[in-house]
């Protein structure tokens, strides 16, 4: 169980922009945030993903209270965690290869031999070609570079999957191939999922439940606009 409770975030503490904020994902379920933009979706995801510290309340993963954010978090914690952003560029190093950024987590963790044949069956599973493996970031569409950061957030086996507008940017059929990447990962290891978008539509069918922003106790953060 992911257990967010009376989460009050942001970017300056006298202006939170996630306020007193709830959310609860059972172990292995699946659940959709729904949001207008700049309400604080990302902010509450990337607190979940122990990202962002929280000004106040807290965050229980499968039992363990979170103590440390970002580096602080213990690794065992951290990597409970695959996160995937929107924009791939902004979370890709740009002088890797797909085929290291794939492997980065495992380099990261002391685990670099095993990278071989994990990197192999990721690319598989998402759709890349050996090909494209070796090719940085900036040779390959935007479409391609999401595929290989969501391999990224799988290589590690994490047992929750926190997706923060994953497939904006990318067309229908790339988004149909990642979110059946997602549940093929999900069916065969049980793992969680808080996925953050304003597709209803999408967030709907791919979801076991969708929380609307506007529902979270004391989500009153004025959405700023576009
Ligand atoms: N690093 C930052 N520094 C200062 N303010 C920020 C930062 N990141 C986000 N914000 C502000 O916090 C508010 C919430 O942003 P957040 O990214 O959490 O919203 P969101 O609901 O995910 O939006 P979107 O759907 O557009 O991604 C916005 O007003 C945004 O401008």
């Amino acid at each position: 169980m992911l257990e967010l409770s009376r989460i009050t975030a942001g970017y300056e503490r006298r202006a939170p922009v996630v306020r007193d904020v709830s959310l609860t994902v059972a172990a292995g379920e699946a659940v959709g945030l729904l949001g207008p933009s700049g309400c604080g979706k990302s902010t509450l995801a990337r607190v979940a993903a122990l990202l962002h510290r929280p000004y106040s309340g807290t965050v229980v993963i499968d039992g363990s209270p979170a103590h440390g954010w970002r580096h602080r978090a213990p690794r065992e914690q951290r990597t409970a965690f695959g996160v995937v952003f929107q924009q791939p560029r902004l979370s890709a190093d740009p002088r890797m290869r797909l085929a290291d950024l794939i492997a980065e987590p495992l380099r990261a963790t002391g685990r670099r031999e095993e990278a071989g044949g994990r990197v192999d069956e990721l690319a598989r599973r998402v759709g890349l070609s050996a090909e494209l493996l070796r090719r940085r970031p900036h040779e390959v569409s935007d479409g391609q570079l999401q595929r290989a950061c969501l391999a990224r957030a799988l290589v590690l086996r994490p047992r929750w999957l926190i997706c923060d507008e994953m497939t904006a940017m990318l067309d229908a059929s790339t988004t149909a191939a990642l979110v059946a990447v997602v549940e093929e990962y999900r069916e065969e290891t049980g793992a969680g999922l808080l996925t953050v978008g304003h597709d209803r539509t999408l967030l709907n069918r791919w979801c076991d439940r969708t929380v609307r922003w506007e529902d979270l106790a004391g989500a009153a953060a004025t959405p700023a606009a576009d």
